[in-house]
């Protein structure tokens, strides 16, 4: 892996079989790979092993949000399985964090711990109908330091946001962004959206790319374009 690339490729995938056909087209040393909900719910833990042994490092995007006890338990799963990243809501609350960084502290686990702040599919209106009257960069403002107080490695933001966190948070604390969209790309349902370079240049550390990527006609050509916007290989 080179450590300088922040690409991380999301496998939103129905099947196994689908995930590993990309994946068998990407290299480790030129990005990580995020596994979510859909394929993990499908193929369970056997995508981590398959990743894993074509030398990847695989951040496990399950978000996980429940009372301390429950998240601990399957932050700790997650490390076990030897993932690079692991994440859960930081709207679970400080005890809710807390209790999954003392768990992987305990069993001298090092996957890097991150909380998701306000999903980027979400704009004001969204937030205001479930009852969070604060503007997005407000909330995750609010969200993303209480999860550096409750001793996470980072958060789950947009690029927009990113910026403010480097002042309030530093830069070593990980901006992780999704709703990227290069200029060629839709932007579907993603909401706060940045292109790979303005990302980079506001301050994110590590940038998600999907379906820009993977439902390209030419998966590997759109990766190639996105990489030289990055000024990377
Ligand atoms: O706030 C969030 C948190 C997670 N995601 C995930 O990132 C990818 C983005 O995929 P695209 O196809 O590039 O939109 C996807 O797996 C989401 O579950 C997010 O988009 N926003």
């Amino acid at each position: 892996m080179l450590p300088e690339s922040p690409l991380i490729i999301a496998l939103d995938y129905a099947s196994l079989d689908a995930a590993l056909c990309m994946a068998d087209r990407l290299d480790p040393a030129r990005c990580r790979l995020k596994v979510g909900k859909e394929l993990f719910t499908r193929s369970g833990p056997d995508v981590l092993e398959a990743l894993h042994g074509r030398g990847f490092e695989v951040f496990l995007d399950l978000k996980f949000h429940d009372i301390p006890n429950t998240v601990a338990g399957a932050v700790q799963a997650a490390a076990e399985q030897g993932v690079w990243m692991v994440n859960v809501h930081a709207s679970g609350g400080r005890r809710m964090m807390e209790a999954a960084r003392e768990r992987l502290e305990r069993h001298g686990l090092d996957t890097r711990l991150i909380a998701v702040t306000v999903l980027t599919s979400l704009e004001a209106e969204d937030l205001a109908e479930v009852g969070v009257m604060a503007s997005p960069a407000e909330q995750v403002e609010r969200l993303a330091m209480l999860a550096r107080d409750s001793g996470m490695d980072g958060v789950v933001c947009s690029a927009q946001e990113a910026g403010r966190l480097g002042e309030l948070c530093g830069e070593a604390f990980l901006k992780v962004t999704p709703g990227i969209r290069p200029a060629f790309a839709a932007t579907g349902d993603q909401r706060r959206v940045m292109t790979p370079a303005a990302a980079m240049a506001a301050g994110s550390t590590h940038l998600v790319v999907g379906r820009p990527v993977t439902r390209a006609e030419e998966p590997m050509e759109a990766l190639d374009r996105i990489e030289a916007e990055l000024g990377l290989g």
